[in-house]
């Protein structure tokens, strides 16, 4: 099967890799072309433009950073829209909100393409393993004939029906996730500030009922300051903002996570935004260097 895949960031350069390694054909692109040289060497081919790789492919996957890069990849000059055609089918697996994902989705099928919005819960290491949580909706039949790509992409993908209900699905996961990375941080504050073992807190709450994946991996980097990104602190600042976005619409009051949201704000405005986004923790302590990201 050959598939074209454009932006290849952190999660892109992981997946379009996992497509490689397991038989797929695949013509990458991304903004900064030079990123595309280390897929190169590993046997994929690149496009110039997402254009040109819409045009050579049947099928095209992008992962981007969010709703500007996603439309502009779609609208902008040399943008997908020049070369989607009927029998085409172009598959967005970028977090956006669902507004954003049905303009796509809009222009693509008025072409005669075919449109999927796929977010996936997980983060690097579940992309380079191929574990992923795919959550698609829109085009049912696309769905279908993508299908060999998300086996390979992940361990579970969810058809959710018309398209937003990806999107939306997506940002409420990331929304309980970034409330919980804030009261993991003030935890690990207060163990700390009250002359307990913030070591002794994580093996605490691994015991019991709150015990998760999460709390697990980022607790003890969290508690030697170190943050390399997997999951981008001002990604998930943009998804705070864009589920509470959604809770506006829907007159739902959420406290919980607009409060967290201003803890990701503080932070990026400490320049912690490329930092993993359990940086959040330096804010909460009141620390960071300084700088916007
Ligand atoms: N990292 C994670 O753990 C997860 C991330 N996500 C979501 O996946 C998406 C990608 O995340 P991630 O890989 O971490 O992000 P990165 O920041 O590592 O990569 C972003 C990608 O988007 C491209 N890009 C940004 N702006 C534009 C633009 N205006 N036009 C074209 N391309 C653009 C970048 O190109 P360039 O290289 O040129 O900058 C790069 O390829 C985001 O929506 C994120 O929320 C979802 C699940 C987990
Ligand atoms: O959007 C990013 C999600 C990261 C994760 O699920 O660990």
């Amino acid at each position: 099967m050959e598939v074209g895949f454009l932006g290849l960031g952190i999660m892109g350069k992981a997946m379009a890799r996992n497509l490689l390694r397991n038989g797929f054909r695949v013509t990458v692109w991304n903004r900064t072309l030079s990123k595309c040289q280390e897929l190169v060497s590993e046997g994929a081919s690149v496009g110039e433009t997402p254009a040109s790789v819409v045009k050579k492919c049947k099928y095209t996957i992008a992962m981007l950073s969010d709703p500007s890069a996603a439309l502009s990849v779609v609208f902008d000059k040399d943008g997908v829209l020049e070369e989607i055609s009927s029998g085409k089918g172009y598959i967005d697996m970028s977090t956006v909100d669902a507004d954003t994902s049905s303009k796509i989705s809009e222009a693509i099928t008025k072409k005669g393409g075919y449109f999927l919005e796929a977010p996936v819960s997980g983060s690097k290491k579940p992309a380079e393993d191929g574990q992923l949580v795919i959550l698609a909706a829109g085009g049912k039949e696309l769905y279908e004939e993508i299908t060999p790509a998300f086996n390979v992409l992940g361990k579970k993908s969810f058809f959710l029906g018309e398209v937003g209900n990806g999107a939306k699905m997506k940002l409420v996961v990331n929304m309980i996730m970034g409330s919980m990375m804030n009261a993991l941080s003030e935890g690990l504050c207060l163990a700390d500030k009250s002359g307990l073992n913030p070591q002794t807190l994580l093996d605490v709450l691994d015991l019991g009922g709150v015990a998760n994946p999460m709390f697990k991996l980022k607790g003890p980097a969290m508690i030697k300051g170190s943050y390399a990104p997997a999951f981008p602190l001002k990604h998930q600042q943009k998804d705070m903002r864009l589920a509470l976005a959604l809770g506006d619409e829907h007159a739902v009051s959420m406290p919980v996570a607009a409060t967290a949201n201003e803890a990701f704000k503080k932070a990026r405005g400490l320049g912690l935004g490329d930092h993993d986004f359990s940086a959040v923790f330096e804010a909460v302590k009141g620390k960071g260097s300084s700088g916007d990201a």
